[in-house]
């Protein structure tokens, strides 16, 4: 049974004169463990499509449906990381991780082993009791990465999680979440501006169109993981990464 299945879904804002076709319609399955990069030029409507699956905007037409039951109202089972983390200022890295379980009436001594194994993952186990204040702009993305994974999700909602940070760190975040990915294999929707970045990742890349954006191409990646350097250099890949860029030049966004 698919993970998240979309079926003839759609979204308007607005009526009459106002109204903005933001997205679709758009059919498409996602297997359990997959892992989705959503590439599509600003303003296509990615985001609206992430805000539809984890039920926090209703779609115009269509039906969503994870793990065959139709999404009605927030889904708080999932796990979901936006391009601003959702850290707050007043408690500590840990204290930020506990709360996503609080949100959830899950009790955090339970996932106190949990919560170090993804510090440890991220390389941050000796700021847990510092302050996002104290952190970098990479390491606050970090922490909310914990917060993301800490309830153990089948499904994680990634929206441009790493567009803020710079070249270095979100070569190594990547490396980290592709390296927690294989280890959890959760479902994955990842919403990202770089070709490269979603080729790396996924295993299927949806090219979304310009707006109302309609899912046109999905491209299975066929390449090995871990998808390190090694790989990034082989012609296959640079072939992938051709591939897309051609498709965005067709469309005139490129
Ligand atoms: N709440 C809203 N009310 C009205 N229009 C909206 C709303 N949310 C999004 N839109 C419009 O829908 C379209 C798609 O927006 P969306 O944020 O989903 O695009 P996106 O592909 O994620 O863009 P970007 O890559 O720039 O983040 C845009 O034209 C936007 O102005």
């Amino acid at each position: 049974m698919p993970q998240i299945e979309i079926s003839g879904v759609s979204k308007t804002f607005g009526t009459g004169a106002e109204a903005v076709h933001a997205f679709g319609p758009v059919d498409m399955n996602i297997m359990p463990g997959e892992f989705v990069s959503l590439l599509g030029p600003s303003g296509c409507g990615k985001s609206t499509l992430m805000l539809m699956i984890a039920g926090l905007v209703d779609p115009t037409e269509g039906r969503i449906a994870l793990a065959g039951r139709e999404v009605h109202g927030p889904q708080t089972d999932i796990g979901i990381m936006f391009q601003d983390n959702t850290l707050v200022p007043w408690r500590t890295v840990r204290g930020n991780i506990e709360l996503q379980l609080e949100l959830r009436s899950l009790p955090p001594r339970d996932f106190r082993e949990r919560i170090d194994e993804l510090l440890t993952s991220v390389d941050l186990m000796a700021f847990a009791d510092r302050h996002p204040y104290e952190l970098s702009g990479g390491m606050q993305q970090r922490a909310a990465f914990c917060q993301a994974m800490v309830h153990d999700p089948h499904l994680m909602l990634l929206d441009e999680p790493l567009g803020k940070l710079d070249a270095m760190t979100r070569e190594r975040i990547r490396d980290d979440l592709q390296a927690l990915w294989q280890r959890q294999k959760p479902t994955v929707v990842f919403v990202t501006h770089s070709i490269e970045e979603a080729v790396q990742l996924s295993t299927k890349v949806a090219v979304v169109t310009p707006r109302p954006g309609r899912i046109e191409r999905l491209i299975p990646i066929d390449l090995p993981y871990p998808r390190d350097l090694s790989v990034k250099n082989t012609p296959e890949f640079t072939g992938y990464v051709r591939e897309i860029q051609e498709i965005f030049r067709g469309y005139g966004v490129l």
